[in-house]
């Protein structure tokens, strides 16, 4: 249940009095779902993550500070794995979509669990790289891959290199000639979907950058200067992304429809052999009540569902077999792993008229560690993690620390009402594109990633410090 599901008794919640004791005083224990296996209390109400709690963690390595479950990682990781394979007949690959969020050690993670890692530029790669993943799980995306970035996933062995444009199909031709290589290759689709999703991250319409277009014909066009380059491509298949934080699968079958019928068509105009079909990421996660995710094993199932009737509506029995699938999940394996961690600031109780008053509580981080709010209206949930609290619950809005008023944390949540300065504050689901997407914002130096496990922690990616931000401004 989220604070504005309280109904008649939501204007209650502005400063109201404490009437409302029947809602749960610890968004913790009526939403697991938002929150690593690992999560409980300990017997003085400390929240505990991965055998820690988290006033240790906030102690020996500071807050803001973003803290990532290894065992739950590895476990949601491992999850879509075997679900993929156990439902696909023809095999399934998971690509673990780096840009949720990458350092070497989740990459080694990710190795050691048997998934596939998707990049999508040079620092990706390189990131990769230093962990030695190996070449041929490494899938290269991007709308607009330099040069040197292509040249040095061919010298690496990358397993493909997803093609995004014509410019990019002569800039792989003539990097694998010089090389002497024959570069692995799939095209990016844009298969005309709209996913029912927020317009910034949906990418299956026909009307933005990536990808090549079904409708028009280009992405045939497309298949066609590949296969004429026999010396320096290998086709291996197309690929599509429809978007992200998708619950619906109807977006997905649509994509795979139209997928397979461009599959079908090439391999009986060209007679290439296309092995693979890559239908891309986007499976949503819970940040909130409101979302309801599918577990991996329904979505495989689902998937392969779809999958296999698309090529069964094809025809049977006209030479195209039904090809290697894979899928490339970010957010549905590091997102719900990962929480932050802040130490509450200041605490304003701001009138409204009439007697309500909103609360406000300021924590040492915001839109410079989560952006995700301000950028796509994200919804997040929160709950205190330094001891457990009798207070009734009380609708406060958490705010961060940068100078915009948009720069919120979580929108509308319960806290106690004895919430005091000093207090830790744990907001769950922050694994993916919050440390990925961070910035500087006010010369704000970036959060450290800690990983726990088994009641150990350690730094996977250290505090940025404001010597660091310092070094980089040579004046
Ligand atoms: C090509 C591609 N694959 C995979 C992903 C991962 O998406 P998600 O984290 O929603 O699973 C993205 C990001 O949306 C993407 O652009
Ligand atoms: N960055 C987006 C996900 C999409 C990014 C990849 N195409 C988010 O935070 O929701």
């Amino acid at each position: 249940m989220r604070a504005h599901e309280a109904g008649a008794l939501h204007a209650e919640g502005y400063g109201g009095p404490p009437i409302w004791l029947p809602y749960p005083r610890d968004v913790m224990e009526l939403l697991p779902q938002l929150w690593p296996e690992t999560v409980c209390r300990d017997a003085v109400g400390r929240l505990v993550i991965g055998g820690v709690d988290v006033v240790s963690l906030a102690s020996e390595f500071g807050t803001a500070a973003y803290v990532l479950d290894e065992t739950d990682f590895r476990a949601r990781a491992r999850a879509f794995r075997d679900a993929f394979a156990d439902s696909f007949t023809g095999g399934a690959d998971v690509y673990y979509a780096g840009k949720a969020f990458l350092c070497t050690e989740v990459a080694r993670w990710v190795a050691e669990e048997g998934l596939n890692l998707d990049v999508c530029t040079g620092g990706e790669l390189a990131v990769a790289i230093r962990a030695g993943f190996p070449g041929k799980r490494i899938a290269l995306h991007g709308n607009n891959k330099s040069s040197s970035e292509i040249r040095r996933a061919l010298e690496y062995g990358v397993g493909r290199i997803v093609l995004d444009s014509f410019d990019e199909i002569v800039r792989v031709d003539t990097i694998a000639r010089e090389l002497g290589v024959v570069a692995p290759v799939m095209i990016r689709v844009t298969v005309g979907v709209e996913a029912h999703t927020h317009e910034f991250i949906a990418t299956g319409h026909e009307d933005q950058k990536f990808g090549f277009s079904l409708a028009d014909g280009v992405a045939r066009e497309a298949a066609d200067r590949v296969v004429a380059h026999p010396d320096t491509m290998s086709l291996k298949g197309f690929h599509s992304h429809i978007g992200s934080q998708i619950f619906d699968t109807t977006g997905f079958e649509l994509a795979a429809r139209r997928l397979v019928q461009l599959h079908a068509d090439v391999v009986h105009a060209t007679g290439a052999d296309l092995p693979e079909i890559d239908l891309g990421g986007g499976y949503g996660i819970a940040y909130t009540s409101q979302h309801t995710p599918l577990a991996p094993g329904q979505l495989a199932e689902q998937l392969a569902g779809i999958v296999e009737r698309e090529f069964k509506a094809i025809g049977t029995g006209d030479g195209t077999a039904t090809p290697r699938v894979s899928i490339e999940p970010g957010r549905a394996i590091a997102g719900p792993s990962g929480v932050t961690l802040y130490e509450v600031g200041t605490i304003k109780d701001v009138g409204l008229g009439e007697g309500f008053s909103r609360r406000y509580v300021s924590v040492d981080g915001g839109m410079s560690d989560n952006i995700r709010p301000a950028l796509y209206e994200a919804d997040y949930s929160v709950t205190l993690g330094s001891r457990s609290s009798d207070a009734a619950p009380r609708l406060a809005r958490v705010v961060g620390r940068h100078c915009e008023s948009g720069d919120i944390v979580v929108l509308d949540e319960y806290l106690p009402d004895d919430l005091a300065i000093g207090d830790l504050l744990v907001v769950p689901g922050t694994g993916a594109y919050c440390r990925s997407m961070s910035n500087q914002y006010n010369h704000t130096p970036r959060p450290p990633v800690i990983a726990v496990r088994d009641g150990q922690a350690r730094v996977l990616v250290r505090r940025e410090t404001i010597d660091d931000l310092l070094a980089l401004d040579v004046g």
